[in-house]
């Protein structure tokens, strides 16, 4: 396609030296620049291709970037980061070197605040707001845009809660598209809908009863509606709320009719919309998958498991239980603390209660994990996936704290598969029964093979196992980094000098293993796919220390800075954990020897 009028706009300028009647078409041109960029690199899709002609409107109409504009997610932003100057760029989006998926203060001066995780918006433009009126600047404009999962967290309404009861310059706008990732859930889910269906409701309006100025519901994708709102608003003082209705993946059909697909679709036709069938054998299961399979059989044999999952059926793989066992499986929305402590409460009941949270998304409930449940012992089964580098997400999503971040949490329960099978294994033994809540967590993507689905067997609690024997230095590792580990001592050329093994478990780690390699060995290398400092290896130090060990330890793991976006594979070996590294490590053993 020729993009007359987007390869001329370099910055929201130019845009604004547009007329209106020229605005649907460089909505076209948006739309189809993301579209043929998405199609090839990858990324998320359908909430960019909704948000086209909002965000033009946006920038035509405010004054960015000193007007600031705030995201919340990020994840609809493409459009956004192509008008401000970021175009020629775009196709290095999400990969290694290139640009974030992600609006990032460093990258550019239109985006306010960095995001990746959901529901900062409010917060964060009202903190610029009533900066900017001590700052004497009572013209700037604040804005922040919104999704309709994203406000039914309880950090928006916190953030609504303080707005309402000020002044501040700061306009909140609801891009509602009835969805998140999976379609929205909840009571304001509800009374979104009768808003939009039935205005008789707008007299019982919570949003105006919270202070606000409301306007709408408007169709976003209506430039006239859209531009002679926000020209009014931007007028207008104080706090003020504009209701707006589009659809996500609006211009291509296959994205507007399975949403939940297209969200982020992989790879696909810019043409016809299909996706790029995967070629090749037959894979391995995603581990995602093995939980939700695994966790169905296991419901359908003991009647007190429930599943919670906040915002991520699909992605957890949790809409298995949804579908097979609805009355026992909650998606409680985009809800980290909530569905935290609604597992808590379930377990006081003697229920079992697998809560499945995405490692990085469960920082959120941190105080919920210490105060609700482990302080009580409630036998919550924590599944964290997206342990680990996540990969294209980048820093906003790596699951890379939660080792050390739960580790110095007294009578918690942390474990690491190696494989599908001792995640099958540990769900198995954690829902009959623990004295104490469990952690499980386990990366994206695939495991290692296709006969996971093994008959279940008990896992001894705080064992470790020895994959591997060698006489000269032991390599320590948690988790399906394992598998990296056991890859380099082959490749190493040193098998005989290498023992290997699996710790399994990082609390309670296992003494009287430790003590034995620290009695046997005098090199221990530490090895795991989550941060150095406070995770697995400083666990095996603390103890080296305790027993007066005199001999080398060397921790490998993620670095103490944060990790940008790349291939698994291309940040394994940025954070020295890949095969590579591991294997320039055991030689530099023997070298040293
Ligand atoms: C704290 C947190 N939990 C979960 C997610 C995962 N997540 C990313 S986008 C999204 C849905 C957002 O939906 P909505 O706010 O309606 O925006 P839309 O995609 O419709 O534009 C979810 C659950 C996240 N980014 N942050
Ligand atoms: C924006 C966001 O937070 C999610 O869309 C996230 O990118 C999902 O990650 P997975 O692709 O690993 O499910
Ligand atoms: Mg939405």
């Amino acid at each position: 396609m020729y993009y007359s009028l987007l390869s001329n706009i370099e910055t929201p300028k130019d845009l604004r030296k547009l007329t209106e009647a020229e605005l649907p078409q460089l909505a076209k041109e948006l739309r189809q620049f993301i579209i043929d960029i998405v199609s090839v690199k990858e990324g998320h899709l359908g909430a960019s291709l909704g948000v086209v002609e909002l965000t033009i409107a946006l920038h035509y109409i405010f004054n960015t970037p000193i007007d600031e504009l705030v995201w919340d997610v990020g994840h609809q932003a493409y459009g956004h980061k192509i008008l401000t100057g970021r175009r020629d760029q775009f196709h290095t989006n999400r990969q290694l070197g290139g640009i974030s998926g992600f609006p990032k203060r460093s990258e550019s001066q239109y985006d306010t605040f960095g995001v990746g995780h959901s529901s900062t918006s409010i917060s964060a433009a009202l903190g610029m707001a009533i900066a900017s009126q001590l700052n004497g600047a009572y013209n700037k404009k604040h804005i922040a845009v919104i999704g309709d999962a994203s406000i039914a967290s309880g950090m928006a309404f916190e953030g609504l809660n303080h707005a309402g009861v000020t002044n501040a310059n700061l306009l909140i706008i609801l891009n509602d598209n009835a969805i998140g990732i999976d379609p929205s859930v909840g009571a304001l889910k509800e009374y979104l809908t009768e808003v939009k269906t039935n205005k008789r409701l707008a007299r019982h309006n919570i949003i105006k009863a919270l202070n606000f100025e409301y306007t709408g519901p408007i169709d976003g994708h209506d430039f006239g509606a859209l531009i002679k709102e926000l020209k009014r608003l931007k007028k207008s003082n104080g706090p003020q709320f504009l209701h707006v209705v589009t659809t996500k993946g609006k211009g291509l059909r296959q994205a507007e009719e399975n949403q939940v697909k297209y969200h982020a679709p992989g790879k696909f036709d810019k043409y016809t919309g299909e996706l790029v069938p995967s070629e090749g054998d037959p894979k391995p299961p995603k581990y995602q998958d093995v939980f939700g399979y695994t966790l169905v059989e296991l419901a359908s044999q003991n009647e007190k498991i429930i599943g919670i999952t906040p915002a991520m059926p699909t992605g957890s793989s949790l809409k298995y239980m949804m579908e097979a066992f609805p009355n026992r499986a909650f998606d409680v929305g985009i809800a980290e603390q909530h569905a935290v402590t609604f597992a808590a409460g379930m377990a006081t009941q003697g229920m079992v209660p697998f809560c499945n949270i995405y490692s990085t998304f469960l920082q959120r409930g941190y105080d919920q994990v210490i105060h609700d449940v482990v302080l009580q012992r409630l036998p919550v089964i924590f599944c964290l996936d997206r342990a680990g580098l996540v990969g294209e997400d980048g820093a906003t999503h790596h699951g890379v704290f939660d080792l050390a971040y739960l580790r110095c949490i007294p009578d918690i329960i942390i474990f690491a598969p190696r494989n599908e099978m001792e995640l099958r294994n540990i769900m198995y033994t954690a829902q009959k029964g623990l004295a104490l809540p469990i952690a499980i967590r386990y990366p994206r993507g695939r495991g290692i093979t296709l006969d996971w689905k093994r008959p279940f067997e008990e896992i001894p609690i705080g064992k470790g196992e020895q994959l591997r024997f060698g006489k000269e230095f032991a390599v320590l590792s948690v988790g399906t980094i394992a598998n990296n580990v056991s890859e380099a001592i082959e490749k190493s050329g040193f098998t005989n000098h290498f023992s290997h093994y699996d710790m399994r478990f990082v609390k309670p780690i296992d003494h009287a293993l430790l003590s034995q390699i620290f009695r046997t060995y005098q090199t221990v290398i530490t090895v795991e796919d989550g941060v150095v400092t406070g995770g697995f290896g400083s666990a095996v130090v603390e103890f080296a220390a305790g027993q007066g060990f005199k001999g080398k330890l060397v921790m490998m793991g993620v670095p103490d800075r944060f990790i940008d976006q790349g291939s698994v594979s291309q940040l394994q070996e940025i954070s020295g954990i890949s095969v590579a590294a591991i294997v320039a490590e055991l030689k530099k053993c023997i070298s040293d020897q």
